[in-house]
């Protein structure tokens, strides 16, 4: 694939242009939003000419409300061999198609879930896809060449790629994708009117759950509407695991002991469930938190304390998975917590023992 233009230069278009520019492919930018695209060009992402000839494939990455029309212009024009949309749904796109009577055989849908709660191109990474599962949903009318074509692209975007039928994709990210978001949205909603001194309290555990509801209110209308009913049936589960865990917290404090207990029961039964379902997530391709361990340190808190761990610790060979740190109340002293995998965890124990420049938390 030598040359691609990339429509809606938002986080994700600018994302894939960053990471195909970065590969040696020829990028031409294209948005609605003049300003957009400009930033994008300047960010190195690509250029705002026209091509000069068909390119070899053409990224939508515009709202999914907006695919088909935009797919039914871009082929009018013969602008690419291939046409590939990167909207997080995939039904709705894959009907318009039809609908708008775009020619199916030179377009692929897919769906990278890399993302961020921040729109537009100041948003985005040329390293957003790496390791990151791609869907494609190629129809029955797609062409061989086109599925390659896409392939390729993901490849070069170092995403995973994963082939799936656009309904099966719409209902599985209805659970892992946009019905969280819609929860997290509740949630961080219950904050709006809180009292001040409440909020003000807020830790790293309400922004974990809330930072995906920062995102873009018209785009996630247009995606939640796109798949309305397998958002809504996820959310009739999760009301029903509502109503046990109310239930169980007006129970604990019951009069009968027995009805106590079971209601102390049903509690911690439902967080085991909990941390069994989490214990089901890939935090990175290979690694499930199971496999995971975290070992504490504590560091001074000053400029390059922290590259000066990283360094001796990649130097060890150790690949650090995730860190969280917290800082000391008197300021000179930090907590690192640094998740590894757990054949790393001994080895990395002993070292920090042994070296006498970091000192292991207990
Ligand atoms: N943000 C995420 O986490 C994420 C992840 C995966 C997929 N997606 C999908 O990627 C697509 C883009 O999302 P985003 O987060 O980059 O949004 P964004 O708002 O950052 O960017 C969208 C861009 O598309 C442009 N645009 C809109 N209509 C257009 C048109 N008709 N022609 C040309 N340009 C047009 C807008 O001006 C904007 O610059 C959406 O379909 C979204 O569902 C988003
Ligand atoms: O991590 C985030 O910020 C995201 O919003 C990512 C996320 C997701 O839910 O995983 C959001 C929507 C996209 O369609 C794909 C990815």
């Amino acid at each position: 694939m030598r040359t691609t233009t990339v429509i809606g230069t938002g986080a994700i278009g600018t994302s894939v242009a960053l990471a195909l520019t970065r590969r040696g492919v020829g990028v031409h930018l294209e948005d609605v939003d003049r300003n957009a695209a400009r930033t994008a060009e300047a960010m190195g992402a690509g250029s705002l000419e026209r091509p000069d000839r068909q390119v070899d494939l053409a990224v939508l990455a515009v709202p999914p409300a907006q695919v088909g029309r935009v797919l039914a212009r871009a082929q009018e024009s013969g602008l690419a061999r291939a046409y590939l949309d990167v909207a997080s749904v995939k039904k709705v796109p894959h009907d318009d198609v039809r609908a708008m009577r775009a020619d199916p055989a030179s377009y692929i849908g897919s769906h990278p879930l890399a993302g961020t709660e921040r729109s537009g191109p100041l948003a985005a990474r040329a390293d957003l896809f790496e390791g990151r599962p791609w869907v494609l949903t190629p129809s029955e009318l797609t062409g061989q060449d086109v599925l390659n074509t896409a392939l390729e692209m993901v490849s070069l975007c170092d995403g995973m790629p994963v082939v799936m039928d656009a309904g099966v994709h719409d209902h599985a990210v209805a659970l892992v994708s946009h019905a969280p978001h819609r929860l997290s949205s509740l949630l961080a909603a219950r904050l709006e009117h809180a009292a001040e001194d409440s909020v003000r309290l807020a830790g790293q555990g309400v922004a974990d759950v809330t930072r995906i509801a920062a995102g873009d209110a018209r785009l996630w209308g247009d995606i939640l509407r796109s798949n309305a009913t397998a958002v809504a049936d996820v959310l009739d589960s999760l009301a029903a695991g509502l109503g046990r865990a109310v239930g169980a917290l007006r129970a604990v404090s019951d009069a009968d002991p027995l009805v106590r207990r079971r209601a102390q029961e049903e509690l911690e039964e439902l967080l085991r469930e909990g941390n069994r379902g989490c214990a089901r997530i890939v935090r990175k391709p290979g690694t499930r938190r199971t496999e995971l361990a975290t070992v504490s340190v504590t560091i001074s808190d000053k400029p390059g304390a922290l590259a000066e761990l990283f360094t001796s610790i990649g130097d060890l060979g150790v690949n650090i998975e995730d860190v969280r740190i917290e800082h000391g109340q008197d300021q000179t002293r930090g907590l690192v917590e640094l998740v590894v995998r757990k054949d790393s965890a001994a080895e990395l124990s002993r070292w920090l023992e042994s070296g006498g420049t970091w000192a292991p938390a207990r």
